[in-house]
């Protein structure tokens, strides 16, 4: 099975936290119908991304999203990547993505690692550690067709860790996010095309619908990147989807015709876990 189907869902994010899962549940049914082996919902698909709401948007694992959701894995029998929401683990609040598999099952979960504190002069001012805490989980999950790695937006940006996701098997990388509409326009391209060709691995970033009425505006442009560094797939501001084709005998073709991860300096670096 060198070949699968994944879906890109750029939802509109509403103030309404259960509007916001039934819009999910229904792009969801919608592309699985159409033979989505693995969906993927954006970063706060179901919270207006904004520090302010996320602790009364937020849940506990098993909480009402995250069972809707694994109950629409199992209806539908495909992969979900939960997008992220705003997890309660006692006192903390994380920004999580959950991964469930073709049974409802959760395989996998990843607390974004790097938080999004950034003040750009005349553009986007965010500080998600007012809220959140960060996680420490390296995260790469297992389908029947290959390894995947997990990231959540902000995460992209440090090389290392899509470095060792790869290092530890994955052939795709997946990353929730919500990129803006100052970093968006500058970087969000780049950065999928840096990571798919740094590592030889398809990039895909799932972004939430632009809405320029909510606190923060998301750049959209939710994309598939190719091992060779092509934009296989793209996107532009509105809500909907793509359902895209992912060869994973094309990472085998770029990893063997120009074999830059077999030509690591080993003996001279490495990149290893604290
Ligand atoms: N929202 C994020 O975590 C990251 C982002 O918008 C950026 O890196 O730019």
């Amino acid at each position: 099975m060198n070949k699968f189907k994944i879906a890109l869902l750029q939802t509109r994010v509403y103030e309404n936290k259960n509007k916001n899962i039934e819009n999910a549940l229904s792009f969801i049914e919608e592309v699985s119908k159409k033979g989505a082996d693995i969906v993927v919902l954006p970063e706060m698909f179901c919270c207006p991304y904004n520090t302010s709401y996320f602790k009364d948007y937020g849940e506990e694992e098993n909480g009402l999203a995250y069972k809707a959701l694994s109950q629409a894995a199992q209806n539908n029998e495909i992969y979900l990547v939960a997008g992220t929401m705003p997890e309660i683990d006692g006192d903390k609040v994380y920004n999580t993505s959950y991964v469930f598999n073709r049974k409802g099952i959760q395989i996998e979960k990843h607390r974004k690692m790097h938080l999004f504190d950034i003040d750009v002069e005349g553009g986007q001012s965010f500080k998600e550690s007012d809220v959140l805490s960060s996680g420490s989980n390296i995260t790469v999950f297992d389908t029947e067709f290959c390894k995947i790695g997990l990231l959540i937006c902000y995460d992209i940006r440090f090389p290392e860790l899509s470095r060792i996701l790869v290092q530890n098997g994955a052939e795709v990388i997946i990353v929730p996010g919500a990129f803006n509409m100052t970093t968006g326009p500058a970087h969000w391209e780049t950065l999928f095309k840096c990571r798919a060709l740094d590592n030889q691995a398809y990039t895909v970033g799932v972004a939430p619908a632009r809405d320029y009425d909510s606190g923060y505006t998301s750049y959209g442009n939710s994309i598939i990147v190719s091992p060779w560094g092509n934009i296989t797939n793209k996107m532009d501001e509105n809500q909907g989807y793509i359902i895209e084709e992912i060869d994973l005998d094309i990472v085998k073709k770029v990893r063997s015709e120009l074999p830059l991860l077999k030509h690591i300096r080993k003996d001279v670096y490495k990149i290893e876990l604290i």
